[in-house]
C-alpha cells in the first residue's frame, strides 16, 4: 500500500501502536547510534539473566530442602551446598591421594572414609598400594573430634578426605571427571538401630537418598567402577531361623535403619539389573574395635564403666539375655578388601548396560554370638572396675533379641574367616581407649595452658 494512501486510513489501535513504534524506534535509533547505550542495554539483559537464573536455583533449592521436611542445615547439623567447586590445590590432593604406589593397584573411592569402618579400610587399602580418597560429612551424630582424629590419622598416610555430604551431586560429577575410579567402598551411611526413632529423616537421607546420588553418579561413569557397600545384619529383623544365611527371609524389618537398609539391597538390585553396575552388598554383624563408634554399646559402657555411671542392659522376653555376633573390625577390613578384590566388572556405559553384571550379597559376621551381660564381664575384665548394671526389660525401639551369622558363603567366595574372639578383641578396644582419651585429655590441658 502506498504511504500516501496508509496515512489517509482512520486510527485503529493497531495503527496508533505503529506510530508509537515508529516514534520510539526513532528514539532508540539516536540511543543505539552510541556504544555506551548498547553496552547499557546488554548490562541490563545480562543482569535480568543473572537474577532469573539466581532466582529459579533458590526457589529449587528452598523447595529441595522443605521437601526433605528439613531446614537449611543437615540433618545432622552439616550444611547443605548446592554446588561443588573446585580448585587447582583439591584436585592435586585428590590425584596424589588417588595414585596408587603398587602395580595394577586399585583407584577407590571410600565414603564415610572418616568413620568407624571407612577409616580402617582407607588405611589397609593405602598400606597394600592402592590409590584412594575419601569422602566423609563429619556429622555430628556422634562426637566430631574423633572423626577429625581419623581424618588426621588417615591424612598422615597420605590419605585425603574430602569434607562433604553423599547427596551432592555435583561434587561426583566433578569427582568423576577427575578420577577413572575401579573400585567404590561405599561406606557413608546413618548407623544406629534406635537413633531411628529420633530422626528418621537422617536414616532416608543418608541411606536412600545418598545411596541414589551415588549409584545415578557410578551408572553414568565411563568406564563404570564396580561397587561395594555396607548393608546390615539388621535386614533380618525378625527372622528366628539360626544363624542366620542369605537367602533368609529380610521382610519382616524390626526398626527403620533395617529398613532403609534391605530398601538399598532392592535399589542395587535396580541398578545392577539397568545399568549392568558390579554390586556387592555386606551385611555386617555388630562391628567393634579402636576407633570404634560411641553410640554402641560396648563403647558406651566403657565410658560409663570408668566414669562410676550405672549401664542398662536390656533383657529380652522372660528376662532372656540379648545376645549379638560381634565382630572384629579386622575381620570386617579383610571381607570389605577381599569384596573388592573379588568384584567384577561393571558392564555398562554411557548409562546404558552392556551385559550382565555382577549382583552379590554377604554376611560378615563372627559366627560366635555372645550375651550383653557376658560382654559387659569382658569389659569388667580389662578395664578393671566393676560395672553397675541395670536390668531393664528392652524398649521397643528396634531391637532384635539375637544375631547369628552363617558366613559360609563369604568363606568360599571370599575366603572370609574371622579370627578374633570377643575377648580379645575388646582388649585391643580397651587399650586403644585408654591412650585415646588419654592423648585427648592431655591435648586438651596442654590446649589450655597455651591459650592462657
Ligand atoms: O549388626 C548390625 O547390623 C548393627 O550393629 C549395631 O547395632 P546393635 O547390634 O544394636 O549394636 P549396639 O547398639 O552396640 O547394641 C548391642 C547390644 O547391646 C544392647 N544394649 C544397647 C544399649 C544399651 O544401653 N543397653 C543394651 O543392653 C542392645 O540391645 C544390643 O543387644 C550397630 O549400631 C548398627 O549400626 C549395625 O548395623
Amino acid at each position: 500500500m502506498p504511504p500516501s494512501i496508509q496515512e489517509s486510513f482512520p486510527s485503529t489501535p493497531g495503527k496508533v501502536k505503529m506510530e508509537q513504534g515508529n516514534y520510539f524506534s526513532r528514539a532508540a535509533s539516536r540511543w543505539h547510534s552510541t556504544a555506551a547505550a548498547r553496552l547499557f542495554i546488554f548490562s541490563v539483559l545480562l543482569l535480568a539473566v543473572t537474577v532469573f537464573i539466581w532466582f529459579r536455583v533458590t526457589a529449587h533449592e528452598v523447595l529441595d530442602v522443605y521437601s526433605r521436611g528439613g531446614t537449611f542445615s543437615g540433618s545432622n547439623g552439616g550444611t547443605i551446598r548446592p554446588g561443588f567447586k573446585s580448585d587447582y590445590s583439591w584436585e592435586k590432593q585428590v590425584r596424589q591421594s588417588c595414585s596408587p604406589t603398587r602395580e595394577g593397584g586399585l583407584i577407590v573411592l571410600v565414603t564415610g572414609a572418616a568413620g568407624f569402618v571407612g577409616s580402617h579400610v582407607s588405611l589397609a587399602l593405602k598400606k597394600r598400594g592402592d590409590g584412594l580418597v575419601g569422602v566423609d560429612n563429619f556429622n555430628d551424630y556422634y562426637e566430631v573430634s574423633l572423626k577429625r582424629a581419623r581424618q588426621d590419622m588417615l591424612a598422615k598416610h597420605g590419605i585425603f578426605v574430602i569434607d562433604e555430604d553423599i547427596n551432592n551431586a555435583a561434587l561426583w560429577t566433578t569427582l568423576f571427571d577427575l578420577v577413572q575410579f575401579t573400585h567404590i567402598m561405599h561406606l557413608a551411611a546413618q548407623a544406629g538401630v534406635r537413633y531411628a526413632m529420633q530422626n528418621p529423616g537422617s536414616y532416608v537421607n543418608s541411606n536412600i537418598a545418598g545411596l541414589v546420588t551415588l549409584f545415578e553418579a557410578c551408572k553414568s561413569a565411563n568406564p563404570q567402577p564396580s561397587i561395594v557397600w555396607a548393608s546390615s545384619s539388621s535386614v533380618y529383623g525378625l527372622n528366628s531361623k539360626v544363624p542366620f544365611s542369605e537367602s533368609d527371609r529380610t521382610d519382616q524389618p524390626a526398626s527403620l535403619y533395617a529398613a532403609t537398609k534391605k530398601a538399598g539391597e532392592e535399589i542395587a538390585h535396580t541398578y545392577n539389573h539397568i545399568y549392568g553396575l558390579s554390586i556387592t552388598g555386606l551385611r555386617f554383624f555388630t562391628v567393634y574395635g579402636p576407633w570404634g563408634r560411641p553410640d554402641m554399646a560396648y563403647f558406651s559402657f566403657t565410658r560409663d564403666i570408668l566414669r562410676g555411671k550405672p549401664i542398662n542392659i536390656y533383657q529380652g522376653q522372660n528376662n532372656k539375655d540379648l545376645a549379638r555376633d560381634f565382630t572384629f573390625i579386622d575381620d570386617i577390613v579383610s571381607g570389605c578388601v577381599a569384596s573388592l578384590d573379588t568384584a567384577g566388572k561393571s558392564t555398562g556405559s554411557g548409562g546404558k548396560k552392556k551385559g550382565a553384571a555382577m549382583l552379590r550379597i554377604f554376611n560378615l559376621g563372627n559366627t560366635s554370638p555372645v550375651t550383653v551381660p557376658t560382654l559387659v564381664d569382658i569389659l569388667e575384665s580389662h578395664l578393671k572396675v566393676k560395672a553397675k548394671r541395670n536390668l531393664i526389660k528392652m524398649p521397643r525401639n528396634g531391637d532384635v533379641p539375637f544375631t547369628h551369622a552363617n558366613v559360609s558363603l563369604a568363606q568360599n567366595q571370599l575366603n572370609y574367616k574371622p579370627t578374633t574372639d570377643l575377648d580379645t578383641g575388646l582388649k585391643k578396644f580397651v587399650n586403644w581407649y585408654l591412650k585415646y582419651y588419654d592423648v585427648q585429655k592431655k591435648l586438651k590441658i596442654r590446649f589450655s595452658l597455651d591459650n592462657r
